[in-house]
C-alpha cells in the first residue's frame, strides 16, 4: 500500500483484516515507526488498533519489490511523481490499483490512467476501486461495499477477492471510466452540498443539489465514455450519498467553510488532510466545455471557489430564469 493517509492506512487494514500480509508505504519514518511499534496511525485514524499483520516502511523500494499487487493512495496531484519512482521498482507482472478519486490537474487525465501512461501497464495490470468508503467509518469496521474496476474482469475479480473481509463486500465491474469518475465527481457535489449547509440552508436545497448533481455528474461521466448504470451504483449515487451526509467527509467539510464565508486560501489552510475535488473542479470544467456537457452546479463552485459568486447564491442558480425545463 503507497501511502499511509487516512485512506491507505483504512484499506491496508482491510486487507490485512482479510488475512494477507500488507506492507504499507510511509513517506515520514515516524509514520512507519508509530505503524510498527504501537500500531496505530494516531495523525490520520484516532483510536483505531491496526492489526499486526499490517507492517510499515518508510523505503518505497522495500515496499513494493515482490508485491503483485501494489495499491495507491495518495493525493491525485502527487501520483504522476510518485509513479516515475515506481517506474523501475515494480514487479513485471504486478497489477496496480489506484484508490484515488481525483484527477490531474494540469491533464485532467484519470489516475488510472496516469499510472498507466507512466508505468506503461497494459489493460489487465490496472484497476480502480471506488464506492461509498468514508475512511474513518470502515476502520472502525462498520460494514459497506466498494467496487472494484478493470477493462480485464479477471483482474477485477483477483483485486475483489483480496479486499473482501466481515465488513466490506467487493464488487466488480468492467466500466473504469464510469468507477472512477464517479469518485472524482461525487466529490464536486458534496462541495456544493457543503456549501448550501454552510450557507444555513435545510434538507430541501441538499436533496436539490444532490439530485441535480447526480443528473449533471451523470451527463459528464456518460459523454466520457462511462456507462450509465455505473453512476446509479456503488461508485455513482452511493458515493455520492456518502459523502455529501457525511460530517467526516473532507470534500463536504470544504464545502461548508466556503458557505460559512471562508475564501479559498483559508479553507485550504484548514484542511489538514486531502480534499481532492478543490483540485478537480477546474480540470473537469474544462472537460465538460471540450465534450459539450453543461455543468450548472460545477461551475457555480468554481464561481464560489474563486470569488464571483456568492455562497448564498449557489442553490438559487440551480434554477434558470428562462422558463420551465425538463428534469
Ligand atoms: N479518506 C477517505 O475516506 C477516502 C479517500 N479516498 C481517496 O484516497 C486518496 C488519498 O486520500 P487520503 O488517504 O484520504 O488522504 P490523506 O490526506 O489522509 O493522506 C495523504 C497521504 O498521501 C501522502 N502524501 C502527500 N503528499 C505526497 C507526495 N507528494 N508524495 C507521496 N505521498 C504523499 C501523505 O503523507 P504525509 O502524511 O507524510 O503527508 C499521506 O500518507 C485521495 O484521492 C482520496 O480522494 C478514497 C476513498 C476514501
Ligand atoms: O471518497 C470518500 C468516501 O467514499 C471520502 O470522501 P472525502 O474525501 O470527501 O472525505
Amino acid at each position: 500500500m503507497l501511502g499511509s493517509g487516512s485512506w491507505g492506512t483504512t484499506f491496508a487494514k482491510v486487507l490485512a483484516d482479510a488475512g494477507h500480509e500488507v506492507t504499507i508505504w510511509a513517506r515520514r519514518p515516524e509514520v512507519a515507526n508509530e505503524i510498527n511499534e504501537s500500531h496505530r496511525n494516531t495523525g490520520y485514524l484516532p483510536g483505531i488498533d491496526l492489526p499486526r499483520n499490517l507492517r510499515a516502511t518508510p523505503d518505497l523500494v522495500e515496499a513494493v519489490r515482490g508485491q503483485h499487487f501494489v495499491f495507491v493512495s495518495v493525493p491525485a496531484q502527487t501520483a504522476r511523481e510518485l509513479a516515475g519512482q515506481l517506474a523501475t521498482l515494480i514487479d513485471d507482472d504486478a497489477v496496480v490499483v489506484s484508490l484515488m478519486k481525483g484527477v490531474e490537474r494540469s491533464s485532467g487525465l484519470r489516475m488510472s490512467e496516469v499510472l498507466t501512461g507512466v508505468l506503461d501497464l497494459p489493460p489487465e495490470r490496472i484497476a480502480v476501486a471506488s464506492g461509498p468508503n468514508i475512511a474513518l467509518e470502515i476502520a472502525k469496521e462498520q460494514p459497506t461495499a466498494i467496487v472494484v474496476a478493470s477493462d480485464s474482469e479477471a483482474t477485477a475479480v483477483s483485486v475483489a477477492k483480496l479486499a473482501r473481509n466481515g465488513y466490506l463486500k467487493s464488487f466488480v465491474n468492467v466500466d473504469v471510466v464510469g468507477t472512477e469518475f464517479g469518485g472524482v465527481l461525487k466529490n464536486l457535489i458534496a462541495i456544493a452540498v457543503g456549501i448550501v449547509d454552510g450557507v444555513g440552508y435545510g434538507e430541501n436545497t441538499k436533496a436539490s443539489v444532490m439530485t441535480r448533481g447526480l443528473a449533471e455528474i451523470s451527463d459528464f461521466a456518460v459523454a466520457m465514455g462511462a456507462q450509465a448504470s455505473t453512476m446509479i451504483g456503488l461508485a455513482g449515487l452511493g458515493d455520492l450519498i456518502a459523502t455529501c451526509e457525511s460530517p467526516l467527509s473532507r470534500n463536504f467539510t470544504a464545502g461548508r467553510l466556503l458557505g460559512q464565508g471562508y475564501v479559498y486560501d483559508d479553507v485550504v489552510a484548514q484542511m489538514q488532510q486531502t480534499a481532492e475535488g478543490l483540485r478537480s473542479v477546474g480540470a473537469i470544467l474544462e472537460l465538460a466545455e471540450r465534450h459539450g456537457v453543461d455543468m450548472p452546479i460545477a461551475t457555480q463552485i468554481d464561481d464560489v471557489l474563486h470569488g464571483r459568486m456568492s455562497p448564498a447564491d449557489l442553490a438559487p442558480h440551480l434554477a434558470t430564469d428562462d422558463g420551465p425545463s425538463g428534469e
